[in-house]
């Protein structure tokens, strides 16, 4: 008995130690218009905000269970993309976003993915894939989106998850945000 207490303090202990100490910087990835501001502000301010295409970055703080997360949220459009690496340096987490709707640029959005993926700085650094924007009639599941990207093949080297969301209602974002806590805790 006082041996599990006494582990149990130990683990609450370092998971203290870990939110505080830790400078827990997130960047925010993924083609234009998929809703990545959109999903930092309902995250931020749990609100939708009206937003623009997003030219250089937004950053904010996002408090989820007692730990502060800089979130970086980059512009996705074509011409800017070639930036996003002067901001790999020191990332605890990647969040690709995808709009699942975007049949068409599905290929692309993957393909900007791969590359990033395959960016030393980036090695092992676990990655969060949001199929936002599930509420239109379009919308390709999940599971058909994970399946296009090939992770499941081919992705070893990092923790990864391919999950649902909906930015404007808010829904998936906490599960995904879960998962991220966990897997950076375990790590
Ligand atoms: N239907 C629907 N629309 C969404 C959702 N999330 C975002 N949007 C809309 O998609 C559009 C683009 O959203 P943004 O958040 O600006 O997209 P972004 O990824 O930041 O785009 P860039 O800044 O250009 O890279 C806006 O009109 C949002 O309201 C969603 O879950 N469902
Ligand atoms: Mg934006």
């Amino acid at each position: 008995m006082g041996l599990t207490v006494s582990s149990l303090f130990s683990s609450l202990t370092s998971l203290v130690r870990w939110s505080k100490d830790k400078d827990v910087r997130i960047l925010m990835l993924g083609l234009d218009s998929a809703g990545k501001t959109t999903i930092l502000y309902r995250l931020h301010l749990g609100e939708v905000l009206s937003t623009i295409p997003t030219i250089g970055f937004n950053v904010e703080t996002v408090e989820y269970k007692n730990i502060k997360f800089q979130v970086w949220d980059l512009g996705g459009q074509s011409s800017i993309r070639p930036y996003w690496r002067c901001y790999f340096p020191n990332t605890s987490a990647i969040i690709y976003v995808i709009d699942s709707s975007d049949v068409d640029r599905l290929a692309t959005s993957r393909s900007e993915l791969l590359t990033m993926l395959s960016e030393e700085e980036l090695k092992g650094v676990p990655l969060l894939v949001f199929c936002n924007k599930q509420d239109m009639d379009n919308a390709l599941k999940p599971e058909k989106i994970s399946e296009e990207l090939g992770l499941a093949g081919g992705e070893k080297t990092r923790p990864w998850s391919v999950r649902g969301s909906c930015a404007l209602k808010g829904e998936g974002l906490e599960d995904g945000l879960d998962w991220l806590v966990n897997t950076l805790q375990n790590q």
